[in-house]
């Protein structure tokens, strides 16, 4: 990418996180190669904007350009932040998950709409600490209108083979080692559709950052509950790759969607807006806040804290 420009003066409303095995879009020109610094450090990788009918999209890829970093050495906070300072306000995040129920075949697409956390603590999951504290609402984990928009675009490509689950629950694991069985069979009992390592801390960053956030997963392997083999790394490629034509249609037809209501109230997020800045402004007192953590939340919300 080195011969795109490295900067882009207009703002970015819609950004995809790309994660294992879905390192590009089709259809959409690079223009311009973004290296951004936020007060979290950098983000996995340079954002890559992408262009299609004059509309910029943001392309992020979670694990970095060579897929060099584990699940939990993922820049969340960076990756949110920097997507944010562009103007992003929609994000579609893509990973490739294990499924934990029969019907949720190898190749199908799930639209989450729950998130089980399984994570161990050591991924920092929040901007709002160090002397700025805030509690966010995370009910809901997933934007509803983003999901209905993929359930459309999905259903529009059924005759591609293309088949979709709408809503369930995604189990996110610390790893990077898969479950055991009994770690398997559990989430299974607990009710969860389908397991990866990535739903978090991505989707509560994006929740502190009034951020619309979907994530579209698609199925690579029954992790290790099923009669069928038990999952391993070259399972999920092997899937990937298999589906890599549906992932990426299902992706562009969901970023023409967004693209045409770009400047919309839902791709705006107009329905998150004010929610972290309530729940922030109304916890630390003046006299407890840390200058240097408020100019971090300055970085998200600018003038965030003038009224
Ligand atoms: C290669 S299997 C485990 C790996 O795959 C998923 O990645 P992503 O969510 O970024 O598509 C899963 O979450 C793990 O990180
Ligand atoms: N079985 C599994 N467990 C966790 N993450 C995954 N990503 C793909 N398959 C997975």
């Amino acid at each position: 990418m080195a011969s795109l420009p490295d900067h882009f003066d207009r703002p970015v409303r819609i950004a995809v996180i790309g994660g294992t095995g879905l390192g590009k879009i089709d259809g959409y020109t690079p223009i311009a190669s973004l290296d951004v610094t936020t007060p979290w450090g950098k983000p996995s990788s340079p954002i890559l904007i992408l262009e299609h009918g004059g509309v910029p999209i943001g392309f992020l890829a979670r694990h970095g350009l060579y897929h060099q970093l584990a699940p939990h050495e993922v820049a969340a906070r960076a990756n949110i932040a920097a997507l944010r300072s562009l103007g992003v306000r929609t994000v579609i995040a893509f990973s490739a998950v294990g499924s934990l129920q029969e019907e949720i075949k190898p190749m199908d697409f799930v639209v989450p709409d729950q998130i089980i956390d399984r994570t161990k603590g050591i991924r920092p999951f929040t901007f709002f600490e160090g002397g700025v504290v805030g509690h966010v609402g995370f009910a809901d984990p997933f934007d509803a209108g983003l999901a209905a928009t993929v359930q459309q675009c999905a259903a529009a490509m059924r005759g591609d083979g293309v088949v979709l689950h709408s809503g369930g629950t995604v189990v996110c694991i610390e790893g990077p080692q898969f479950s055991t069985r009994a770690e398997s069979n559990m989430y299974r009992s607990w009710g969860g559709s389908v397991i990866n390592m990535s739903a978090l801390p991505e989707a509560k960053l994006a929740r502190e950052a009034e951020l619309a956030y979907q994530m579209i997963c698609m199925a690579t392997d029954y992790d290790c509950w099923h009669t069928t083999e038990d999952v391993d790394v070259a399972m999920v490629l092997k899937y990937m790759e298999a589906n890599s034509k549906n992932a990426k249609h299902l992706v562009g037809a969901v970023l023409d969607q967004l693209a045409a209501q770009e400047n919309s109230d839902k791709v705006l997020a107009k329905h998150w807006e004010g929610s972290a800045q309530g729940a922030v402004k109304f916890m630390t007192k003046p006299a407890g806040r840390d200058p240097e953590a408020m100019k971090r939340i300055e970085y998200l919300f600018p003038g965030f804290w003038e009224n």
